[in-house]
């Protein structure tokens, strides 16, 4: 347990400090196998960056590549975590985060790979990415994570296919069928969004972690690695938004998904948005999207985009009619794309309200979040020590200006909103069920039941 900034007592924070730890193995063995990746990647390189930018072009290899050496060098012998000189728009923000720790430890240990919070460590190995590269023109804008996201959406084409299938089926029959079966339909496709978290690419290092079956045949066999599923409330959130539409007391009627992972991931969030949208469970998506590569696999901007387009390109009859649909939505605006600084931060998101106020107030405006993934969980949860068994609202810590749903596959060692019981079992029947993603959690909170109606 320790104090917060605020003084509430909270456990501690996952680090790598407690050897044998899953973070203190992160931080050891998959970190420095990621920025060997990295660091391979651009010298594969070498001669695109040669064609595109000539003897420069060698130069900025060379060069990032000797920062990142020097990082992964810092990380191994646990050095101190060093501010960022890249004067970047969220260069200062990282800074004063990092002030932050240095006064939580008191002067009495530095803040370093493996003493600090793992949450912030890793996160700030991305940023250090980043800074190698953005100090490094004319290759500042290269995405050392592209091949892997590109390929993985390659090999997922067989089950993007099967998806896209199934959708059409589906959307032929939203408009005259009956509740009960749209929430079927919806039930089916909310979680073929939640085991497309599988797919990451960060907690296997890059090796291909791609889908290779109908992901709607596997359902009903996964089912029972759902260890909290709060579906029930997320479609009666959802219905109850659509009720207050027609009644006129709202406009929009709109879900915002927190993303996660490009690929094949990436498609069933997209999947699950159409059929939101094409129901009328939905008036309006908004979709939240990193800043620059992160986590290995997580979705920028480009990964968005490209995504739409070479599913338009698909040789594929249904394929194709989804990209087409996707392309229109977002030129109509009924899709949007955003990203803000806060989402590649540190930060837990109960921070968001103080540290991110415009973006704590956007989503205000949602009737429902979707958050993805494991990383977006431990931010959710703070990254903490809980008990499996504290509740996910106390986890939140305040957090919650809208609605949400955590659709996540267990990545790391955090669990909460579990019955008494349930996570001593998991350990013994499967001692690692925390972090092999084969578990996996639709874990719903409403700001709404709070209030004293
Ligand atoms: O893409 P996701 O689901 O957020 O997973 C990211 C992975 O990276 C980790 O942070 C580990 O490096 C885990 O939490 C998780 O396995
Ligand atoms: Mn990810």
């Amino acid at each position: 347990m320790a104090a917060d900034q605020t003084g509430d007592v909270v456990p501690s924070s996952l680090s790598a400090k407690v050897v044998g730890s899953f973070a203190y193995l992160t931080v050891r063995d998959r970190l420095p196998t990621i920025l060997t990746k990295v660091i391979d990647t651009i010298h594969r390189n070498k001669n695109k960056f040669f064609e595109e930018y000539g003897e420069e072009g060698i130069q900025a290899e060379k060069q990032t590549i000797s920062l990142l050496s020097k990082l992964r060098n810092e990380l191994q012998t646990d050095k101190p975590i060093l501010a960022l000189t890249d004067g970047l728009e969220d260069a200062d923000s990282w800074n004063r985060y990092l002030q932050r720790q240095q006064g939580q430890c008191g002067g009495q240990e530095v803040v370093s790979w493996f003493k600090s919070p793992w949450l912030y460590v890793e996160c700030y190995m991305y940023r250090r990415i980043r800074e190698a590269l953005w100090l490094n023109p004319p290759i500042s804008g290269y995405d050392v994570f592209n091949e892997g996201k590109t390929r993985s959406f390659f090999e997922s084409q067989q089950a993007i296919m099967a998806l896209c299938t199934y959708f059409e089926a589906v959307d032929k029959k939203t408009e005259d069928i009956s509740e009960n079966q749209l929430r079927e339909y919806f039930n089916k496709l909310l979680q073929v969004c939640l085991w497309g978290n599988k797919c990451d690419l960060s907690i296997s290092a890059g090796v291909d972690n791609s889908q290779k079956i109908s992901p709607i045949d596997s359902l009903l066999a996964l089912q029972t690695f759902i260890l909290v599923d709060d579906s029930d409330a997320v479609w009666s959130t959802l219905i109850s938004a659509r009720q207050q539409r027609q009644s006129g007391k709202r406009s929009s009627g709109r879900v915002d998904f927190v993303l996660d992972n490009a690929g094949f991931e990436l498609v069933t969030d997209l999947v699950l948005a159409d059929f939101l949208v094409s129901s009328g469970l939905a008036g309006e998506v908004h979709f939240h999207g990193k800043s620059f590569p992160w986590f290995v696999s997580d979705v920028t901007a480009e990964d968005f985009q490209w995504t739409i387009r070479q599913t338009m390109a698909a040789n594929h009859r249904w394929m194709s009619q989804r990209g087409l649909r996707w392309q229109q939505y977002v030129k109509e605006g009924v899709w949007s794309y955003h990203d803000h600084p806060f989402w590649t931060q540190p930060n837990e998101f109960c921070d968001m309200a103080a540290d991110a106020p415009d973006l704590y107030a956007a989503l205000q405006v949602a009737d429902l979040l979707l958050f993805k993934g494991d990383l977006n969980y431990r931010k959710l949860a703070g990254d903490r020590d809980w008990d499996h068994t504290v509740d996910f609202d106390t986890a939140l810590r305040g957090f919650g200006p809208a609605p949400l749903c955590s659709l996540r596959t267990l990545k790391a060692n955090i669990q909460v909103g579990l019955q008494p019981g349930q996570g001593s079992k998991l350990s013994s029947q499967d001692p690692d069920w925390m972090t092999c993603g084969k578990y996996a959690v639709i874990q719903f909170y409403s700001p709404n039941s709070d209030r004293q109606d």
